[in-house]
């Protein structure tokens, strides 16, 4: 873990991303003072109280920062890659032809199933160090990729050791009703029973387990699979989440609404009731456009229906092997505005207000009191620019916990 700081950051503009009316919360000539890795005070530099005069400055030399970044939903850890299904793929292969050559999910589970714990957590940092390099400072980290009980252990304990080795908040999501395995062809509830829930419950055991989700869809399981697996969390006192309307619509998102899920992801073909449901039930719509791209989706997610009924909107990479191969938070900014109408700055609250609240954290997200002093100071003049370019990384340095790293 980092050594917390005690440092008053000033020359800066902060896009605090908190509601204070200006749009995104932007303070210019502003102050961020931070006691023990924490957020003390922030506001204009001429209200800095006296106070804080006894704490070294650090100057940002003028530069813009926003809350630290955050990816709530992804499956960085996984072996394998599916290259070789991406060119079959571009050479004519039908989805039915490459998943009779083995590929799919199940070609992604095969290859984790094989790969040591270490060998997991190699190939994740690589992923996990580019993230960090565009300046995130928390991700979600998904199973899903086991479909057995070792391979989903290995998972979330691989999980939970990238914050043992880089400057991160990891939040863990179980997710092993991903997909049916091949040695439970046809037999999904059998799995669900025999297979998904034991699991479930041994994770949780370990303390490997921070949210549970599920894939709800024709080619995974149907919302009464889902439920069960839900009423399991519940038990457990673990919350949920869900990918829910990828690719139809089952009800999925009604049904995370039903068990207050913390999000409700995906979602391209959410409905109206949909959407109400998820705002009576204050559920977060964690929006993905790198799937929706790679998989060359044309129902893109009601936006402006989530917007008309005040759904929170996050948006994240879903970095996964197959539908969204995805490494960067920022191009993701830029998807999501040009294929799905975000503005900037909904985009920026989505991977950083609004992606903390699809995590159930309260510690991060915006620049205030209170709040962890993870921040990312960037060379740009206007918080758009995030949004704006395509393949360029403005970063200038992250703070995690206060310290410059
Ligand atoms: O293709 C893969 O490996 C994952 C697919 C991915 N998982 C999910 O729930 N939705 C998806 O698009
Ligand atoms: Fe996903």
């Amino acid at each position: 873990q980092m050594p917390q700081k005690s440092t008053v950051f000033v020359d800066l503009s902060a896009a605090t991303m908190a509601a204070c009316g200006a749009p995104y919360g932007l303070i210019s000539n502003a102050a961020i003072a931070v006691i023990d890795g924490l957020i003390d005070w922030v506001g204009p530099v001429a209200d800095l109280p006296e106070s804080y005069n006894s704490l070294p400055k650090a100057s940002l030399g003028g530069r813009l920062v926003t809350p630290g970044l955050i990816d709530c939903h992804t499956h960085i850890v996984h072996g394998g890659d599916r290259a070789v299904e991406f060119e079959m793929r571009l050479n004519g292969a039908t989805y039915e032809e490459v998943a009779r050559a083995g590929g799919g999910i199940a070609s992604t589970v095969k290859a984790t199933r094989a790969a040591s714990e270490a060998q997991l957590l190699a190939d994740a940092l690589l992923r996990v160090d580019v993230l960090i390099a565009e300046g995130v400072t928390a991700i979600e980290v998904k199973s899903g990729y086991g479909l057995d009980t070792d391979t989903e252990l290995r998972m979330l304990r691989v999980a939970r050791a990238i914050m043992d080795n880089r400057p991160l908040i990891v939040k863990t999501t179980f997710l092993g009703a991903h997909a049916t395995p091949s040695e439970y062809a046809g037999r999904a509830d059998a799995y669900i029973d025999e297979v998904c829930i034991p699991t479930l419950r041994a994770a949780h055991t370990e303390g490997l387990v921070d949210a549970v989700d599920g894939f709800c869809e024709g080619i995974a399981f149907q919302p009464s699979q889902i439920a069960r697996v839900f009423d399991v969390a519940r038990e457990l006192g673990l919350p949920v989440k869900l990918h829910a309307e990828q690719l139809s619509n089952l009800g999925g998102a009604k049904l995370a609404a039903q068990y207050g899920a913390l999000s409700a992801d995906h979602i391209e073909y959410l409905d109206q009731d949909g959407v109400i449901a998820l705002a009576n039930a204050g559920t977060t719509a964690v929006i993905l456009p790198g799937a929706f791209y790679t998989l060359r989706e044309t129902q893109a997610p009601p936006i402006d229906v989530l917007r008309k009924h005040g759904v929170p909107m996050a948006l994240a990479t879903d970095i996964n092997p197959g539908s969204s191969p995805l490494n960067s938070l920022l191009l993701t900014l830029n998807m999501g505005c040009t294929l799905f109408r975000m503005t900037p700055e909904e985009a920026l609250r989505g991977v950083t207000q609004n992606a903390a609240r699809a995590l159930g954290l309260t510690d991060m997200g915006t620049i205030a009191a209170g709040m962890r002093a993870d921040l990312a100071v960037w060379d740009i003049k206007h918080p758009a620019e995030l949004a704006y370019r395509i393949g360029f990384n403005p970063l200038h340095s992250r703070i995690f916990s206060g310290g410059i790293s």
